[in-house]
């Protein structure tokens, strides 16, 4: 066997126990071939140091635009709805491919750099993304936006065709690693029809859906006020949520649409950076696990966060989440910890975020030897609300190494940061 070996290390397992133990990778396939003591020596093959360190699921980031890193701190201090028509449209207006493609490899870097080893990406110029994904050896869901909104009808219809088209044609790429969704960019952004017509072709087809909902109030209200109806009853009845759909926010969610998120099976993707920045509210995740809703965790875009570091997002949500339901018990570590990873992998549909035999071998080796984790009474604790994502050691996906000793193997760090400078610099320019 071609084998990765993990070792010395102590491995976080899927019901969040803690052991001491090796993790054998099998390169050829992809996937764990083993977990346990000292297993190690058995093997031929690559290793990688795990010692003083904790050997976990990489982390998902479930919804983002990995490509607004060059927009990182263009625009901040101002709610949803103004901070994209007043600076983040008209300065997308003038994004040209090679702009989208630096940007996402800008994020994908800082994503391997934190631990993530996949994402959910819904933006512009899809090849060019995919095309990352590809070169940086990471999983992804991809797919196009959807605006119809101040849109003529022809302009419109292409642009869900563009969306469409694009799950079709790059769904399976980079040997399986990129999947595709149909991606309406929300439901007050997208017309009635074209979201019926498009879901229905989706549906016919095997595509998921992916969209913001329920983010600010300012999005329920035109909404109930057009269809006496709540956001997420208006995308039932176009059947919008299906187990296979996963909605990114869902902030202003009330009871009965989580009770039809349960029994829908429709994931909501929480980004509590993005929604505590843009002061969109508090999203009831406590109230959504309790239901049965698969939570997953997202940054959202590196403008609305200000950085793509899943580390940083779990601890928001674990301490939002108390904020949100008044209860210093709510959202606990191993919840926002396996939201981050679980959760949000089996909400984009994905494979990893456990570390188990016959699974994809995406994993993280994260370094407890800092000061700022000493002493390290709870593993999961610390995995929560401690752990920087500058803490990741090693990062590897599909039983690829794509960083070893915090060095990214596969993309040329220095050239993809400079190259992102300079674009964001021309972009800015451009839309100005
Ligand atoms: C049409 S591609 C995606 C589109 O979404 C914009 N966007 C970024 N962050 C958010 C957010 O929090 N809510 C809604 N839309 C957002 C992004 O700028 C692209 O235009
Ligand atoms: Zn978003």
């Amino acid at each position: 066997m071609n084998a990765l070996c993990i070792a010395g290390g102590r491995v976080l397992r899927p019901d969040c126990s803690v052991e001491a133990a090796d993790v054998v990778v099998d390169r050829d396939t992809g996937n764990v071939h083993d977990v346990g003591e000292e297993i190690a020596a058995e093997y031929d093959g690559e290793t990688l140091d795990a010692a003083g360190g904790v050997v976990m699921p990489g982390l998902v980031n479930a919804h983002t635009h990995a490509a607004m890193t060059l927009l990182r701190g263009y625009a901040d201090d101002k709610p949803l709805g103004s901070w994209l028509r007043e600076d983040i449209w008209p300065a997308e207006a003038a994004l040209e491919p090679e702009d989208v493609r630096a940007g996402t490899e800008l994020g994908i870097v800082e994503m391997i750099r934190s631990g993530t080893t996949a994402f959910a990406d819904m933006y512009f110029e899809v090849p060019e993304v995919a095309a990352a994904v590809e070169e940086s050896g990471m999983r992804a869901r991809l797919g196009h936006g959807v605006v119809t909104v101040a849109k003529d009808d022809e302009d419109a219809a292409e642009d869900v065709e563009e969306s469409l088209r694009v799950a079709r044609e790059f769904d399976g790429a980079a040997d399986g690693r990129v999947r595709t969704a149909f991606m309406p960019h929300s439901l007050t952004t997208v017309g009635e029809e074209f979201l019926r017509e498009a879901t229905a072709t989706a549906r016919e087809e095997g595509i998921p859906l992916h969209f913001h909902a329920n983010e600010t109030t300012d999005e329920v209200s035109p909404i109930v006020d057009d269809y006496e109806k709540r956001p997420l009853s208006y995308a039932d009845d176009l059947g919008m949520l299906s187990e296979q759909d996963f909605v990114a926010h869902g902030v202003h969610t009330d009871a009965e649409e989580i009770e039809l998120l349960a029994a829908r099976g429709t994931s909501v993707i929480h980004c509590p950076a993005s929604n505590t920045k843009l002061a969109s509210g508090i999203a009831p995740v406590q109230q959504m696990l309790d239901a049965g809703v698969t939570v997953g965790i997202g940054t959202d875009g590196a403008a609305s966060n200000n950085d793509l570091d899943v580390f940083d997002e779990l601890r928001d949500a674990a301490m939002i989440g108390k904020l949100g339901a008044d209860d210093a018990a709510a959202v606990p570590a191993a919840a926002a910890v396996t939201a981050a990873t679980a959760g949000s992998a089996d909400a984009i549909g994905l494979p990893g975020g456990r570390i188990k035999v016959g699974g994809a071998a995406d994993l993280i080796v994260v370094d407890f030897d800092a000061p700022h984790l000493a002493p390290a009474h709870d593993v999961v604790s610390h995995l929560a609300y401690a752990v920087r994502g500058s803490d990741v050691r090693h990062t590897v996906c599909d039983g690829r190494v794509l960083m070893e000793d915090r060095e990214v193997q596969t993309l040329d760090e220095e050239r993809v940061v400079e190259t992102a400078r300079e674009r964001a610099a021309s972009l800015v320019e451009r839309a100005e």
